[in-house]
C-alpha cells in the first residue's frame, strides 16, 4: 500500500513510542490483540497462561461499565455480598452435573504452607457449591423468599481451548454472579425472564445489541433446567456469549437439601436461578463499536469522554488557554470527564492519540474560533466535524454525548442485523456462518440439531426467544415446525 505522509507519520509516532501499529479492523483478530495492548486495556505478558493484568486505562472502562451492571441489579431488588473463594471438595463434588460440566476446569488446592490439607480446596469456577451450603442454612420459611443476591468476584476456570484477554480467561476477573431463591418453578422462570431483560437493559446502555436465545439442552448450563444466552454478534461474524441466565429448577436444592415450610406446615423444595456476565462485556464494547484509527467508546464507558485542545500559534496564546481552562472547569462541573492536551506534540499526533483512546468528543479552540466566541467540536464515532458558541459549551457538548450512545446502538444492531442471513437448507447454513449467523427451522428435537451440527461442523447457538412463528421445514426430519435457530461459529 502507500506510504503516504500519515501513514509514515503514524508508523514513525508508533515507531518513537515503540507501539505496535493498529491494523486494520477487517483484519479484526490482529486488530482486537493490538487494540487491547496499545488501548492500554490488559498487559497480556502476566507469566501465567489465562490471566492478565488490568492496565488503569482499561480499569476504567471496567468501572463505569460495572457501576451500571451495580446500578440496574441494585435498582431491582438485587443485593450484593461476597462468598469465600475456597470451596471444600465434598461440597463441590455433591452436584453430579455440575461437577461433570465442570471437574476438567477446576483448579485445586491441596497444601496449606508445607502441609497437605486434609480436605482439597476448589477454587470457585462459578459459585453455586460455595453459595447453596449457606442458602441451605437461610432459608427456613416461605417468608425468606425470593433471596436475590450477586458478587462481582474473580472465578478460575482451567480453559483448554485457546484462552484470550478478556474473552476466554483462566481467571474471570470480573465474574458478576446472580444467585437466587424462590418458592415455585414459575417464580423462578420470571425471575429468568428479569434477569434477561436486565442484562438486555446494561447492554442497551453500553450501546450494545445482542442476540437472545434458549440453549439446546445438550449446551445448557451443567445442573441447570435450561438456558438463556446473550450473544454479541462480533466483527468477524462470530458469536461471542456475554451473558447466560440459568433456571436450575429443584436440581440445586435437592442435592444442598434448600427447603422452605409452607402455609401448611411442609417443607418444600426451593427453585433456583442463576445468571452471569463477565468482562466478555468489556471485549464486545471494544470490538463492536472500535474502528481503524482505535477505540470508540460509548461516552457512559469512556474514562475520558472530552479532549480539548488548544490550537497555538504566538500571537493570541494566552486567549486561547484562557479559553480552554474556562471550558475546561465548565465542563468538569457538569460532570463531564474531561482533559486538555497543550503538550508540544503535533496536531495530527494528537488526533492521533486521543482517538486511539476512543475519547469520544475533541474541542479544538484557536485564535479564530476565541473572536468568533466558538469552538469546533469532532465527534470520534463520525469525525463530524461542527462549530459551537462557547457560551453554551456544556448544553453543545451534552447533547452530542448522549446522541453518541443512542447512534452507536443504532449503528450496531444495523451490523448486527445485516450478520443474520435466513436460511432453508443445510448447505445455505453452511455457506452462511462463514460471514455471519445463520437461521434455519428447526423442529427442535434434539436427534435432528444433532445431525444439524454434525452436518454444518459448526454449533447449534439457540431457539431466539422471539419468533415471528413463521412456518418452515426441519431440514432433518422434513416436518414442519414454527421454530428457528441460530447456527454460528462461536468464540
Ligand atoms: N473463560 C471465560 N472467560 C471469560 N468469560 C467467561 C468464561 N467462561 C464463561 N464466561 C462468561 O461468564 C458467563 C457465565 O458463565 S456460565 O458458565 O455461563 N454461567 C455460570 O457460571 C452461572 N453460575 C451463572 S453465573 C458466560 O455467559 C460467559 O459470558
Ligand atoms: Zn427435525
Amino acid at each position: 500500500m502507500a506510504n503516504t505522509g500519515n501513514e509514515k507519520g503514524n508508523a514513525k509516532q508508533a515507531e518513537t513510542e515503540k507501539e505496535a501499529v493498529l491494523p486494520p479492523k477487517s483484519n479484526f483478530s490482529e486488530w482486537f490483540n493490538t487494540i487491547i495492548d496499545i488501548g492500554k486495556i490488559m498487559d497480556v505478558r502476566y507469566p501465567v497462561k489465562g490471566l492478565y493484568v488490568w492496565y488503569p486505562f482499561g480499569f476504567g472502562i471496567r468501572k463505569r461499565v460495572y457501576s451500571i451492571i451495580r446500578d440496574v441489579l441494585d435498582n431491582s431488588g438485587h443485593e450484593e455480598t461476597l462468598f469465600p473463594l475456597l470451596i471444600p471438595e465434598n461440597e463441590f463434588m455433591k452436584e453430579a452435573e455440575h461437577i461433570k460440566g465442570f471437574e476438567n476446569e477446576v483448579y485445586w488446592v491441596t497444601r496449606g504452607g508445607m502441609s497437605p490439607l486434609d480436605v482439597n480446596l476448589a477454587l470457585r469456577p462459578t459459585s453455586e457449591t460455595a453459595i447453596y451450603p449457606m442458602y441451605k442454612l437461610w432459608v427456613r420459611s416461605h417468608a425468606d423468599l425470593p433471596i436475590k443476591l450477586y458478587q462481582v468476584v474473580n472465578t478460575f476456570r482451567y480453559e483448554t481451548k485457546h484462552t484470550r484477554p478478556l474473552i476466554r480467561l483462566r481467571e474471570i476477573t470480573s465474574f458478576k454472579e446472580a444467585h437466587t431463591v424462590h418458592a415455585t418453578w414459575d417464580e423462578a422462570k420470571a425471575q429468568v425472564d428479569e434477569a434477561v431483560m436486565l442484562y438486555t437493559d446494561i447492554y442497551r446502555q453500553i450501546s450494545i445489541p445482542v442476540l437472545i436465545s434458549q440453549r439446546p439442552d445438550w449446551d445448557k448450563f451443567p445442573g441447570g433446567d435450561y438456558t438463556i444466552a446473550l450473544d454479541a454478534v462480533m466483527p468477524d461474524g462470530k458469536t461471542l456469549q456475554i451473558g447466560t441466565a440459568h433456571h436450575l429448577g429443584t436440581n440445586f436444592a435437592k442435592t444442598y437439601d434448600i427447603t422452605y415450610e409452607n402455609e401448611n406446615g411442609e417443607q418444600v423444595l426451593a427453585n433456583q436461578t442463576c445468571y452471569g456476565i463477565s468482562e466478555r462485556s468489556i471485549a464486545a464494547l471494544i470490538s463492536l463499536h472500535g474502528d481503524d484509527k482505535g477505540l470508540v467508546l460509548p461516552p457512559v464507558a469512556a474514562p475520558i469522554q472530552v479532549v480539548v485542545i488548544p490550537v497555538l500559534f504566538k500571537q493570541g496564546a494566552e486567549e486561547v488557554m484562557a479559553a480552554c481552562n474556562t471550558v475546561v472547569d465548565s465542563l468538569k462541573k457538569a460532570g463531564i470527564r474531561v482533559e486538555t492536551d497543550a503538550s508540544d506534540l503535533r496536531p495530527g499526533a494528537k488526533y492521533y492519540k486521543w482517538e486511539l483512546k476512543g475519547v469520544c468528543l475533541r474541542i479544538e479552540i484557536g485564535p479564530k474560533d476565541i473572536e468568533k466566541k466558538q469552538a469546533v467540536l469532532v465527534r470520534r464515532d463520525t469525525g463530524q466535524k461542527e462549530f459551537a458558541p462557547l457560551d453554551n459549551i456544556v448544553g453543545e457538548v451534552t447533547a452530542r454525548l448522549s446522541a453518541m450512545g443512542n447512534d452507536l446502538y443504532t449503528a450496531a444492531e444495523k451490523r448486527q442485523n445485516d450478520f443474520i442471513l435466513p436460511c432453508q437448507t443445510l448447505e445455505e447454513v453452511k455457506e452462511a456462518i462463514q460471514t455471519g449467523v445463520a437461521t434455519i427451522p428447526w423442529c427442535a428435537e434434539e436427534v435432528c440439531g444433532k445431525k444439524m451440527e454434525e452436518e454444518i461442523g459448526a454449533k447449534i447457538l439457540g431457539i431466539p426467544t422471539k419468533q415471528d412463528g413463521v412456518a418452515g421445514i426441519c431440514p432433518v426430519c422434513q416436518n414442519k415446525t414454527s421454530k428457528i435457530v441460530y447456527v454460528a461459529r462461536t468464540y
